[in-house]
């Protein structure tokens, strides 16, 4: 059985609870009373939503570069690389299908402490590809997009392993979003990290807008979801986004970075990841803000702003 034959079953397996919706929304929510959750199936039943197992099909057309997952079981440390150099690592549809699988992976992993998110070559990750993003220009393309990539980012954010991205080189749009799904941003000289969706027409769709308030507060992460500034590796320090640095920018940057996570990684299995399910567990109110999220993008995907950018070849330095 093909992996992507396996994720399609294994979110539709879920999703027949509460039928054409996102099952995450519900998965950890079984627990949480009303009103929170009341607010979520009032804002789902307003709306279409396609579930994740759709999307996938459909994100699927959309092929380059992939996502690799080594486990090193001596350790319990796991390493993702994201691999598409040709295009600073954008992350095509094929490759949101690889991430989705080797987080189901990773949650299988009963012997892991540890995970590295990284990109392969000079680049962390350059955001969506481009090309697929004019391919789903439509409200139900942006909608499969966020779709799958919340729930694979929610579920990394969540992974009882304490997680860290090694950013070395670009983290644009998508790229920015996906540095917020780890608990901690490792950063070299050569990092550059901007939320550039404004400048792109729309807003962040992939859960990077909440998490980024999170990790540096309201009015910081309002500045940068607004402006689309692209911070340097000092700012992103400055501003409690990144959380240490790495000298290195060649492979022993992967090296430092384990090393650094070695720190946080010495204590028994179950210890470590006790500590991580306390940590997830107390920011649980984060699921009502990604429902808002995820309609907030919808809003703006392939509206006016979205086409007039679409339509230039946007650069962001
Ligand atoms: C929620 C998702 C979100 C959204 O849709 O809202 C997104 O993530 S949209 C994507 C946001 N990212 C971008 O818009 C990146 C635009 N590109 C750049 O700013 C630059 O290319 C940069 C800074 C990444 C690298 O600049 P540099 O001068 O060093 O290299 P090149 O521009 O020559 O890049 C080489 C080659 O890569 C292609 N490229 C880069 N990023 C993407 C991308 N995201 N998708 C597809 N292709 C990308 C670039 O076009 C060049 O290709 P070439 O054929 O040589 O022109």
């Amino acid at each position: 059985m093909s992996d992507l034959v396996r994720l399609q079953q294994r979110f539709s397996a879920w999703s027949p609870r509460i039928p054409q919706s996102p099952w995450y929304l519900f998965k950890g929510m079984e627990s949480v009373k009303s009103p929170c959750r009341q607010f979520l199936l009032q804002g789902l039943a307003r709306r279409h939503c396609s579930t994740a197992s759709e999307a996938v099909g459909r994100l699927s057309s959309y092929t380059g570069g992939s996502v690799n997952l080594e486990l090193d079981s001596s350790s319990g440390i796991a390493t993702i690389t994201l691999d598409n150099p040709e295009k600073h690592n954008a992350m095509s549809g094929t490759m949101m299908v690889d991430l989705a699988n080797i987080v189901h992976e990773l949650e299988q992993w009963k012997d892991g402490k540890g995970v590295v998110l990284r990109g392969n070559n000079d680049a962390f990750c350059s955001g969506a590809d481009l090309q697929l993003v004019k391919g789903i220009m439509n409200k139900d393309g942006g909608r499969d997009m966020c779709t799958l990539m919340q729930d694979t980012l929610s579920r990394l954010y969540t992974l009882p392993l304490v997680s860290v991205a090694l950013v070395d080189g670009v983290a644009l749009g998508g790229g920015a979003e996906m540095t917020t799904s780890c608990d901690y941003r490792l950063v070299t000289k050569d990092a550059t990290i901007g939320f550039v969706q404004v400048k792109m027409g729309v807003m962040t769709g992939w859960g990077g807008g909440t998490r980024l308030v999170q990790l540096t507060g309201r009015t910081a992460a309002l500045d940068l979801l607004t402006t689309g500034k692209v911070l340097s590796w000092r700012e992103a320090l400055s501003i409690g986004l990144a959380n240490g640095m790495v000298q290195a920018t060649d492979s022993s940057a992967l090296d430092q970075a384990m090393e650094w996570l070695d720190h946080r990684t010495f204590g028994e299995t179950a210890v470590v990841r006790a500590a991580k399910k306390i940590v997830v567990a107390a920011s649980r109110d984060i699921y009502a803000s990604l429902a808002v999220e995820k309609d907030a993008f919808c809003d703006v995907w392939s509206g006016p702003a979205h086409v007039n950018a679409m339509q230039k070849k946007p650069k962001h330095k």
